[in-house]
């Protein structure tokens, strides 16, 4: 998929990764859609990208993805607005091991929401022009991390989505791929609020930090590396895409355990 002339929709992307996603798709020629329920933060960030590429290239709508009415009137404003949608990156997220369900609304519910309702704008059998999905999700969601398993439950569930419903979507001929990006630590607002949020297994943030001293921390430009190729990359379905500082790698997975 070119991405010149496509619209893309890109979840929480008023800062950190998804704005950093938002930047990219807008530097290789696509129209955005910015959804963020952060209106202060998402406005200043579509005046600063209409300055830089034009005025009609980007858009921001306040859009909470716990609200599956909000993220249907968001899509259907980015298709009156710029005709169609192409590419959905659902990348709003939290960390929050206390307020544990909203984490698991945000990050595996919202992420299922917006795929299930971009559908009806993108399924080739409904006169869609087919598309393509990204999850963003974490390492988190390969292995673990146990200070977090809400959290990592989360990515786990997403990694899991991501990999079922892109062979749902070539057995019924939707048209539409899904892949998943699975970051390390990167320097973010979530990423910097992670101690004031570890709830019951706080006494573990000793060994998270050695786990982040171990890996390193990427820039919110360093994760969206390799994210290009999960778009424009036909051949990429159902795939996992890890990224370390020092390293990007799609993730294995064992064969099925039916086999
Ligand atoms: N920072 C990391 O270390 C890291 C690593 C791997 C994966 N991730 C994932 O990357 C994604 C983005 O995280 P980030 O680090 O950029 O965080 P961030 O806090 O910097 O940005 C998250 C954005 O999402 C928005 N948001 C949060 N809840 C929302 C909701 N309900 N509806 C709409 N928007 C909402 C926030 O307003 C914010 O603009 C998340 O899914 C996160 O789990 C982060
Ligand atoms: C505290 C988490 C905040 C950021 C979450 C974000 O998604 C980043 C995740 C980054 C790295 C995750 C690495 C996981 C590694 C595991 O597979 C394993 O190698 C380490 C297990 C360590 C443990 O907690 O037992």
């Amino acid at each position: 998929m070119a991405l010149n002339g496509k619209t893309a929709v890109v979840t929480g992307a008023a800062m950190g990764i998804g704005r950093s996603i938002a930047e990219l798709l807008l530097q290789n020629g696509a129209k955005v859609a910015i959804l963020d329920m952060n209106e202060a933060a998402g406005q200043s960030l579509v005046e600063t990208l209409n300055k830089e590429h034009g005025p009609d290239r980007v858009l921001f709508l306040l859009c909470n993805v716990e609200s599956g009415e909000e993220i249907k009137a968001a899509f259907q404003k980015t298709v009156e607005t710029f005709g169609g949608i192409d590419i959905l990156v659902n990348n709003a997220g939290i960390f929050n091991e206390i307020m544990w369900e909203k984490t698991i609304g945000i990050n595996l519910a919202g992420c299922i929401r917006g795929a299930y309702l971009v559908i009806e704008h993108m399924n080739k059998l409904t006169g869609g022009r087919g598309g393509v999905i990204v999850n963003v999700a974490s390492i988190a969601g390969i292995g673990l991390l146990s200070c977090c398993p809400v959290y990592t439950a989360t990515k786990h569930g997403v990694v899991g989505f991501t990999r079922a419903f892109a062979a749902a979507s070539v057995a019924s001929g939707y048209g539409i791929r899904m892949n998943a990006l699975c970051p390390g630590f990167a320097q973010t607002d979530l990423f910097s609020s992670v101690q004031s949020r570890l709830g019951q297994f706080s006494n573990l943030a000793g060994a998270n930090q050695e786990l982040i001293e171990k890996l390193g921390v990427l820039t919110s430009a360093e994760v969206v590396q390799g994210f290009l190729e999960l778009v424009t990359d036909e051949t990429k379905n159902g795939q996992a895409l890890i990224v370390l500082p020092k390293e990007k790698k799609y993730a294995t997975f064992p064969v099925s355990p039916t086999d």
